[in-house]
């Protein structure tokens, strides 16, 4: 289990160590000014845990002795999340925020105890799922890590409704796999997929790569479990109800503050028999988020709807390198392309009758669009959960790499756009620095639509952590007032402070007042997601 979490010490995504193509470190070095830099990973060492005897006592009486671990490994293994920041501070640039002990409760009721312990005794505590958060959600500092990994369970499976119900520490790709057995699938996959939970993405209202098809994660979401320092809470009895508010997305969404996630109903479907990816060119950002428009509002999206900027474009040409990119490059040129936007749709069926109706009912209606077939489609496909190594081997050349996502309405989309590239830019120009600044969109609504940026440029020598502040405060300015502070990282301790402008401090409030409900003493997840 502890293997689940270390990963070189959270400084990686995976024990692999990650490398660029020469070509591309080539190419990147043009482009951007990058020089040489080490990122040497220098051997961490935790503070002492500050856990109290009495505390670890009476926590050892509830989990059991071996399932309270204040070990070095075990608590650098669990020292926040994989953000950009995270990861530099396991790299040896900066200190990572190190919890007192790890918690490991085996069930529900463990969970419920070991909370109402802590809030007599006053310790605070940090629920702990697949630790992707990149918003500083599961930062720990002064805290005791509440790690749900062995709550991995799969508790009932409802075919006939089609409902099944996992324990909380279950990983994406287990739940697939548990699934599979019945025939069935969730079909959440967010790029995080290999590491993150089900609890995880109900705690964060999680998007996957395939929400055109699936929904989000909070729109899968039939009934939760959650254990609070008050006790036991589950919601969720019917598939719709008019018995007042939804408290259920009072639990989606709440990030460890308002108590621990046990259990999830989740909606699950057939398992697809066929599937489909392929790549299409459209001349310009404007007419490919139009035409992505027209699809989400005329209801024939694809299940995967992926469109990238010009920007996103050309880098993923320029990666692929050698002859093949040169040609591709010829032949849109060749026909009328000028500024190549990618659009990647995946379409997943029953059958072959299903898929070409779809498929059929998607393409007509993109007009002016140069198709290039199911290589371009499937090559994505393969790739789609590259990119937390491609980050870790841009990481290790010397490269800042951020990313953020936000969503409006389709009539300020472009507007949004051009307001993050610009600041995200001008923040991240430094000497001879030269950010490259991309974006795509991956999830579309009738009324609007995601927007993912990634930035990279080479990482300020002197002081890094203040080169991605800035960046981050230009960005989250610039969303003011445009869009969301987040459409899926959630709040975290990163989006804290702008979550007033979008939901007021009378909403602030509400959420205060629904943690002082649920978690009196104040001991659940504190700075996260409450500004
Ligand atoms: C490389 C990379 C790619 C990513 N891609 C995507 C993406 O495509 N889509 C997307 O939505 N997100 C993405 N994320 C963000 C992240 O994976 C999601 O936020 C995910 O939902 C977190 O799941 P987790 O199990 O890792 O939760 P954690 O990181 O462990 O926790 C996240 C937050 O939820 C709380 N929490 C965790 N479990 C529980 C629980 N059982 N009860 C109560 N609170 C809990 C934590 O305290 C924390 O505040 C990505 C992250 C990385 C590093």
């Amino acid at each position: 289990m502890a293997n689940r979490t270390d990963q070189l010490l959270r400084a990686a995504w995976t024990d692999q160590s990650a490398e660029l193509p020469s070509h591309a470190l080539r190419w990147l070095r043009e482009e951007t000014g990058l020089g040489h830099v080490e990122t040497p990973t220098r051997a961490l060492t935790a503070p002492p845990s500050e856990l109290s005897d009495k505390a670890r006592e009476v926590l050892a009486g509830i989990v059991g002795a071996g399932n309270v671990l204040t070990d070095d490994a075990a608590r650098l293994g669990r020292a926040g999340g994989l953000s950009y920041l995270d990861l530099l501070k396991h790299k040896g640039i900066g200190t990572p925020e190190v919890p007192d002990a790890v918690i490991l409760p085996a069930d529900p009721d463990q969970v419920t105890a070991v909370l109402k312990a802590c809030a007599e005794l006053k310790v605070t505590v940090v629920p702990f799922g697949g630790g992707t958060s990149v918003v500083g959600g599961v930062r720990a500092e002064g805290a005791v890590i509440l790690d749900l990994a062995r709550l991995d369970r799969l508790v009932a499976v409802d075919q006939v409704s089609r409902l099944a119900t996992f324990q909380a520490g279950v990983r994406a790709p287990d739940a697939e796999r548990e699934l599979a057995v019945y025939g069935l699938t969730l079909g959440h996959v967010p790029q995080s997929f290999e590491r993150a939970t089900i609890g995880g993405f109900a705690a964060t209202r999680s998007a996957g790569q395939a929400s055109s098809g699936y929904g989000r994660f909070e729109d899968m979401v039939e009934g939760v479990r959650m254990a609070t320092p008050r006790g036991d809470w589950r919601l969720g009895v019917a598939p719709a109800s008019a018995a007042g508010p939804d408290l259920k997305q009072l639990v989606v969404g709440s990030e460890g503050a308002f108590g621990v996630i046990t259990e999830v109903t989740v909606r699950v479907r057939l398992l697809p028999k066929v599937r489909r990816y392929e790549g299409l060119v459209f001349d310009g950002w404007e007419k490919g988020s139009e035409a992505v428009r027209k699809l989400a509002q005329d209801r024939v999206l694809a299940d995967v709807t992926r469109l990238s900027d010009v920007d996103e474009t050309g880098v993923s040409f320029a990666l692929t390198g050698g002859l093949k990119a040169k040609a591709l490059s010829t032949y849109l040129k060749a026909r009328g392309i000028k500024e190549p936007c990618m659009l990647i749709l995946g379409w997943e069926a029953q059958d072959n009758h299903e898929l070409t109706v779809r498929r059929a009912e998607t393409l007509r209606r993109l007009k002016g669009a140069v198709r290039l077939g199911r290589p371009l489609g499937e090559a994505w496909k393969h790739g789609r959960f590259n990119g937390p190594r491609q980050r870790d081997a841009l990481m290790n050349a010397g490269v800042c790499v951020e990313t953020l996502e936000t969503a409006t309405h389709w009539s300020q989309l472009t507007k949004l756009r051009s307001a993050v590239r610009t600041a995200l830019t001008n923040a991240l120009t430094e000497g001879s620095n030269k950010p490259i600044v991309m974006c795509h969109i991956s999830h579309a609504y009738e009324t609007g639509a995601s927007l993912y940026f990634t930035a990279i440029v080479p990482r300020a020598v002197r002081d890094p952590e203040n080169q991605w502040r800035q960046a981050k405060t230009a960005a989250c300015e610039a969303i003011e007032g445009l869009g969301t502070i987040s459409h899926h990282h959630a709040v975290g301790i990163d989006h804290a402070p702008y979550l007033a402008a979008e939901i007021g401090d009378l909403g602030v409030d509400v959420l205060k007042a629904v943690k002082n409900v649920l978690d009196p003493e104040g001991i659940l997840n504190p700075g996260k997601l409450i500004p």
